[in-house]
């Protein structure tokens, strides 16, 4: 079953519908099985360990055996700042973002309707997972991507995955705001995370995070804000763990954004239950170059339920933390992935983080998928003839 955030109203599961009839907010699926977590012990580490919480019939998922992503205890940088780091590298999913997750959920609902085509708007991530999934499928595969400003790695997956790839001359919300007409229309199922199932997916985040920590949630769980799904979607999974009993506490939810597109951050910060688009938004990050956050209702309630914060950052702390993740603790990610440890480190130097937390920073994509930005970050390499004494003056620098 399908509810309304805010009027409460339901929707059968068997019903395509994005938002609420009635009063025109967004849906969530409710999903609270009876079971033990000893249930999950000794199955393979991908997000489908957690099939009962799951709201598709697990004979028939579509499934490239997403999650069960690295949990890397990152000491240098922890250490330096003060606090207990993990970072949950997101990046080591099949498509090389946490998008996959959403994915599996979402295509095998797709199939489950019957329908034979699928969408969605893009700032790169989605559509080059949606791509993916639904050639695994057998679906035909329609994306809208704002043109000029989606990463290379990304816009590669998606037209080598088959999908019939759109430039539109506008932004993300635009292109949104197009597809989502042509979905009401019945033209497409829309898999953008306006779609309740695609959380579904997203939640196992959360799942494994406390699997991780031994069934413990840790203090803080950070991560970057774009189209506002994954935070609550990891909101939905860590609460669902708790009302099962499995954890004792909860994390508190903290959201970073780009200083150039962060309507989420200024309505927490002014105590708003919802947002001011931003008209044009900006940012280096162009996965969360997003001005009008279709899940910001639901993030605005997991940051304040939970206690959480929220945090801009620049572009150049983006860029900073970037290279300090990858030379550091040897983790490669995109720059919105960044935007989390970026985030980290401001509210670790402002204090509202305090010495000793136990911190999980969600990376959300891999560093390949924006290439350009990872070489413009570096000195070229120097080019040099094949005999060793060219050798040994490039690498003794004189
Ligand atoms: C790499 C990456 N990080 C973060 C985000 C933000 O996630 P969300 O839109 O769920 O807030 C996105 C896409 O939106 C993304 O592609
Ligand atoms: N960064 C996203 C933006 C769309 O988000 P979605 O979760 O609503 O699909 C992307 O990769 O396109």
């Amino acid at each position: 079953m399908m509810r309304c955030i805010s009027c409460g109203a339901e929707y059968s599961d068997d019903e395509i519908i994005y938002t609420c009839s009635k009063c025109g907010s967004i849906l969530e699926v409710i999903c609270q099985p009876n079971v033990s977590k000893d249930v999950f012990q000794c199955r393979k580490s991908t997000m489908w360990k957690y099939k009962e919480f799951m709201p598709v019939d697990p004979a028939g998922i579509v499934s490239l055996e997403e999650g069960g992503t690295p949990f890397c205890k990152c000491d240098k940088l922890g250490n330096e700042l003060g606090i207990e780091l993990y970072v949950k590298v997101e990046g080591s999913n099949p498509t090389g973002s946490f998008k996959d997750r959403g994915m599996s959920v979402g295509i095998t609902k797709a199939m489950e309707l019957g329908v034979d085509t699928v969408g969605c708007a893009s700032t790169g991530n989605t559509s080059a997972s949606l791509a993916a999934y639904a050639a695994r499928a057998g679906l035909k595969c329609v994306v809208l991507l704002p043109s000029g400003k989606v990463a290379l790695g990304k816009l590669a997956q998606a037209m080598f995955h088959g999908a019939q790839v759109l430039s539109v001359r506008g932004n993300f919300d635009q292109a949104l705001e197009a597809i989502t007409s042509l979905a009401l229309e019945g033209h497409l199922y829309l898999l953008n995370s306006i779609n309740p199932y695609r959380l579904e997916g997203q939640k196992s985040i959360g799942f494994e995070i406390v699997d991780d920590l031994s069934w413990k949630s840790p203090d803080r769980i950070i991560l970057p804000v774009g189209n506002a799904g994954n935070i609550s979607a990891i909101w939905k999974g860590v609460t669902e763990f708790h009302r099962a009993g499995f954890i004792d506490d909860l994390p508190r939810m903290t959201g970073i954004q780009a200083e150039g597109a962060a309507p989420i951050a200024h309505a927490i910060w002014e105590g708003l239950n919802d947002i001011e688009p931003v008209e044009n938004p900006e940012t280096v990050a162009t996965a969360i170059r997003i001005g009008a956050p279709v899940s910001s209702k639901k993030a605005i309630r997991a940051i304040t339920e939970s206690d959480g914060l929220a945090e801009t950052v620049s572009d150049e702390e983006i860029l900073s933390a970037q290279k300090l993740l990858a030379r550091t603790e040897g983790i490669g990610v995109e720059p919105a992935s960044a935007a989390s440890i970026a985030g980290l480190i401001k509210l670790v130097n402002s204090g509202k983080i305090d010495k000793g937390e136990q911190v999980v920073c969600v990376v959300t994509g891999h560093v390949l998928k924006d290439p350009n930005v990872a070489i413009n970050a570096c000195e070229e390499p120097i080019e040099i003839d094949p005999n060793i004494d060219s050798l040994l003056k490039a690498i003794k620098g004189d």
